[in-house]
């Protein structure tokens, strides 16, 4: 039995023949190019979504190479998801899931709040709508699609493998609470509050907080009299009952740490972190068993990857971080 250590310095040993075959020299000019580009002000190339994707509700920025702004952008309506920001959301977390140069996104609200909830002059328009159907199968058939397209909008959020960051100051009402509860990391400005608000305007949330809200928060007394009563929950207790991870002074201390922190991850193996979060995603809807399956499968296929080998030479050597190739 050859012990772990033992071979995890064979692959060491191996991948620096293989950085050998390919040329130290080579490796080492391309690691400190790469540290510096990490480090320097966003080098965007021209296959890039932010030159591809531009969008009426959404303002996508990108601060530093691989980490990419994506600000809710209807302030003078509060940012209420109208149905021109339901469709956004959906095609913009789908293109960052597929872009090389994102790696990590960090999603925040333009103006004086972060999200008003859903757009209530379009649910009039919904009931126009509806009105003009006599059957109850016809005015079903359009509430099941557009509740159904609606969720795909925030579960395109939580399917983006790259890890979502949202940023939340001032107030996050109804379908707020929807898009932050899809993110991976919440973080708070002092000011901030979470209202679930759907039991005021008579209906049961229906774009994912009833399912991923109670498994953010573990506590289903609390949970369940949010729902219940619409409460404002203030960001102090949304951080005591573990909703958000960190609450700010200012919006300005969010803003920043919440870059800073976006930096960090886009710094690390896109490899290994769009893999944790897969496999993060996939555990929580499956047993220990099918997890631990899960993850052997996707493991036995990118541990075999040159983000694994250069970055557990750095590790054993220790060496500075490597920078990583685009994914
Ligand atoms: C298939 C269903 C899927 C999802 C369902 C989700 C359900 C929900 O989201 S429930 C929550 C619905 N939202 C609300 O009930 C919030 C309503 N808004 C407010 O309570 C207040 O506006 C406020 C957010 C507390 C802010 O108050 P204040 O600072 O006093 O600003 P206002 O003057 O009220 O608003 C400025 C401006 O924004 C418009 N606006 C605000 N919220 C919405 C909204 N949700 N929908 C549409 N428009 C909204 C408001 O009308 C004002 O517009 P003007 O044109 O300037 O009048």
């Amino acid at each position: 039995m050859i012990p772990s250590s033992c071979r995890l310095l064979y692959k060491i040993s191996k991948s620096s023949k293989n950085l050998a075959s390919k040329g130290l020299s080579e490796f080492a000019v391309s690691h400190q190019n790469g540290i510096m580009k990490n480090f320097g002000s966003a080098a965007v190339d021209s296959t890039s979504s932010k030159d591809n994707i531009q969008f009426e509700t959404l303002s996508v920025s990108v601060p530093s190479e691989f980490v990419y702004h994506v600000q809710l952008n209807r302030p003078d309506k509060m940012n209420a998801i109208n149905h021109t920001m339901w469709m956004d959301l959906k095609k913009c977390f789908s293109v960052l899931g597929e872009d090389e140069n994102c790696r990590v996104v960090v999603l925040s609200g333009a103006g004086k709040l972060f999200c008003a909830g859903i757009d209530l002059h379009d649910m009039i328009q919904v009931g126009m709508k509806l009105g003009e159907k006599e059957d109850i199968a016809r005015k079903c058939k359009i509430l099941k699609n557009l509740i159904t397209n609606y969720q795909e909008s925030l579960t395109a959020i939580e399917k983006c493998p790259k890890p979502v960051i949202s940023a939340i100051h001032g107030g996050c009402i109804g379908g707020g609470v929807d898009i932050i509860a899809a993110a991976d990391i919440r973080y708070s400005s002092s000011d901030a509050w979470f209202q679930i608000k759907e039991v005021d305007i008579g209906m049961a949330a229906d774009v994912g907080t009833l399912q991923r809200f109670p498994r953010i928060i573990g506590s289903s007394s609390l949970c369940n009299e949010l729902v219940f009563t619409a409460r404002k929950l203030p960001a102090e207790e949304g951080k005591d009952c573990g909703l958000v991870s960190k609450v700010f002074n200012s919006r300005e201390s969010l803003m920043e740490a919440s870059m800073k922190l976006a930096l960090e991850i886009s710094l690390k193996s896109p490899v290994a972190v769009q893999g944790s979060k897969q496999s993060m995603l996939y555990s929580r809807d499956h047993t220990v068993e099918e997890g631990l399956n899960h993850i052997a499968l996707w493991n036995q296929v990118m541990l075999q990857s040159d983000d694994f080998a250069s970055a557990c030479l750095a590790q054993a050597t220790k060496g500075p971080t490597p920078p990583f190739s685009k994914l």
